[in-house]
């Protein structure tokens, strides 16, 4: 049938159409959309998201300093839980808009998305900002905003609750020193939760790195000492400001660590300088070898941080790694031939800051930079520092060579270890010669019956289907593993052979891909020695192998309890039920009835062997499951199976249903 064929009752539904017209579809206006799904506008509503508010709006004051309009930013958070950001840029426009006369600019940024200042390149040359949604996404999330404006020697306010305006823009006074934008909100607990907090010691580490991100401005940090936890040692007030940019930062970060060179790899190159003065922005950039901390590496554009990455990142690397081959050439170290990206970068605290014009980010929260022509420009921007200074520092230099070559050797080591590994898996495998194989090459539906003493064997060789059945006998009995070490383990010939039929090693080597067979079927004589050697391997496996069972591998083989004879005619029975049964019913033969209980395998021709025990239509088998609900069960079943008395383990293996589960398979 084809799989498009529609039920008919799906065209019987008339109503369900006309319903769906028109007039269901929505358009939303204004910054409905924003309330109705901020996923799209702030990665969600979890604490990520409500941090993410500031992050909006303390961008937009480092547009203005990154334009050179300001120098100062204040980022303060009240008892209340308001949030101001505070700059000394140039001031959100208040005049009406052309668009707009009746609203001015600031309610138009305010109340609209994709309104903005960013797009030409006109009035910022290389902004966070750029889609013009920002600012008008945190008002839409809060219950309060207000903005206020000190330009042309006046103070103007508008005030907001969830993006709509409470009133016009007002003039509030006079501000004849004063410059910039106050933007103060209040995030809408009805998008966040009763419970959201702005967490001080989560946004002093953003307002930190704003700071070591652009080395012209100053920030000033405020925070209520009511916020502040007991243990949190985050300061109620602070002053962010770093001449040093990244290579501070850097230096302060890696204080307690040694590293491979005394100065970091650290420079600024503007791109006009390389390219022309048409290329607006820079690459900044400070990065040093370590062994003693783990290896991070924190990109930014536009101070936008990064975290996954992009195309500027992707360059940087490149640099540093054609950098440093190249250096290994010069100096005559062939090895360098093998480094790669990873080995460059394992070890390597990074702190790369591209400014580029117009970039492109992936989504509104700009985790990663899209922009293909970064790659190039920060790549070759660097690269030529890069070979100076390894040229300019040759004991640096050779220091952090050599770790990298290490890298790389022990890289290809660890490939070539591997290989090998795999190698020797696929490598046809060495067989015990008194393995009885069966024919499919897969695994799916084979077994392999461990049966007890050869004359059994014989009689389960015939009795087999050859194509998925195998056998392997079992002499005598197997080390008792349990107390044995394991270089004895591996030194037990019937162990050893075990191990190679089944395909896997025991131990921590154990893999249950390498398994040879689906079922791995214990067939003793139900007698005391029988039990024993199943008890035996049952512990082997559950030391060794345990996946083997928690997969549900391994089975017990269920051989007949009686045996009834008459006049040269036998039936077998599995219990007394089943005796009882065929005793009344009769079985067919004439004169004495002769019940024995059933001994060993070996008693059985191949016949009855097959009929009683193996064939999958009429046998029973029970399933070795570990039952992991009764505590202590496990090393108590260790136990038992491992107890003095033999006789124990035959009546638990033989009548202990919790253990092991009867299945018909
Ligand atoms: N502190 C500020 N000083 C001066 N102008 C500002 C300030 N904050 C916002 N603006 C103006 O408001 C516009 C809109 O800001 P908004 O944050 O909504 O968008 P954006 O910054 O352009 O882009 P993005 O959505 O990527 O943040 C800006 O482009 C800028 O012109
Ligand atoms: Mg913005
Ligand atoms: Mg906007």
């Amino acid at each position: 049938m084809a799989g498009t064929t529609e039920p008919a009752d799906l065209f019987q539904d008339d109503a369900a159409q006309t319903a769906y017209d028109a007039s269901s579809i929505e358009v939303l206006e204004g910054l409905e959309p924003v309330r109705k799904r901020p996923g799209m506008y702030i990665g969600g509503t979890d604490e990520r998201a409500l941090h993410h508010l500031v992050a909006e709006v303390l961008d937009n004051s480092m547009d203005e300093a990154v334009a050179g309009h300001a120098n100062r930013i204040e980022v303060e958070l009240t008892a209340d839980g308001c949030c101001t950001v505070r700059d000394n840029g140039r001031g959100i426009p208040v005049d009406p808009h052309p668009k707009f006369p009746n609203k001015s600019a600031l309610e138009v940024i305010l109340c609209t998305l994709h309104a903005g200042g960013k797009f030409s390149g006109k009035s910022y040359a290389t902004s966070g900002g750029l889609h013009g949604v920002g600012a008008s996404v945190v008002n839409a999330l809060s219950d309060s905003m207000i903005v206020e404006v000190a330009r042309n020697r006046e103070l103007y306010r508008q005030s907001f609750s969830r993006g709509v305006p409470l009133g016009p823009v007002e003039k509030v006074g006079a501000a004849p020193n004063r410059r910039g934008t106050t933007v103060t909100f209040h995030p809408d607990a009805l998008i966040f939760g009763e419970s959201a907090r702005l967490k001080p010691s989560r946004l002093i580490g953003m307002v930190r790195s704003k700071a070591y991100l652009f080395s012209g401005v100053e920030i000033r940090w405020k925070c209520a000492p009511s916020l502040i936890g007991e243990k949190d040692d985050t300061p109620t007030e602070a002053v962010f400001h770093f001449p040093g940019g990244l290579a501070d930062y850097l230096a302060e970060r890696l204080e307690k660590a040694s590293t491979y060179s005394d100065k970091p790899f650290a420079g600024r190159v503007q791109f006009a300088e390389k390219f022309g003065k048409d290329t607006a922005g820079y690459v900044e950039w400070a990065i040093n070898w370590t062994p003693s901390i783990d290896a991070f590496v924190n990109s930014y554009c536009n101070t936008i941080p990064t975290p996954q990455g992009g195309t500027h990142e992707f360059g940087f690397w490149s640099a540093v790694l054609k950098g440093i081959r190249a250096y290994g050439e010069l100096t005559g170290n062939r090895k360098a031939a093998n480094i790669t990206r990873d080995d460059v970068m394992g070890g390597g605290c990074a702190m790369i800051s591209a400014f580029i014009r117009e970039p492109e980010f992936v989504g509104q929260t700009k985790d990663r930079l899209a922009t293909t022509d970064a790659q190039r420009l920060v790549e070759l921007a660097v690269r030529d520092h890069f070979d100076n200074w390894l040229a300019g520092d040759p004991k640096s230099a050779g220091a952090i060579l050599d770790y990298m070559v290490l890298k790389a050797e022990e890289r290809l080591a660890r490939r070539a270890e591997k290989e090998t590994a795999r190698k020797s898996a696929t490598k046809k495998l060495r067989l015990p010669g008194k393995l009885v194989d069966c024919s499919t090459s897969t695994r799916d539906g084979t077994e392999l019956f461990l049966v007890e003493g050869d004359s059994a064997g014989g009689s389960a060789k015939m009795a087999r289907d050859r194509r998925n059945q195998a056998l392997l006998p079992l002499r005598g009995k197997i080390l008792n593993v349990l107390g044995a070490a394991s270089s004895k383990l591996t030194q037990n010939q019937e162990l050893n052979d075990l191990c190679q039929a089944l395909g896997v090693a025991p131990g921590s080597k154990f893999r249950l891909d390498d398994l040879r067979y689906d079922k791995i079927i214990i067939m003793t004589d139900a007698d005391v020695d029988g039990a024993h050697i199943a008890s035996l391997l049952m512990t082997f496996f559950f030391t060794q192998m345990r996946p083997l069972i928690d997969h549900g591998h391994l089975y017990l083989a269920c051989p007949p309890l009686f045996r009834i004879t008459q006049g040269g005619k036998s039936v077998y029975a599995r219990d007394e039920e089943e005796k009882d049964r065929l005793l009344a019913e009769g079985i067919g033969g004439r004169g004495k009835i002769e019940i024995s209980r059933f001994k060993g395998l070996g008693e059985m021709d191949a016949k009855d062997l097959k009929e009683t025990t193996m064939n999958p239509a009429r046998r029973q088998l029970i399933q070795v499951t570990i039952d992991e609900d009764e505590p202590g069960e496990t090393g108590d079943l260790v136990e038992r199976l491992m107890g003095k008395k033999p006789e124990m383990r035959f009546q638990y293996i033989s009548e202990n249903a919790r253990f092991a589960e009867v299945v018909d398979v």
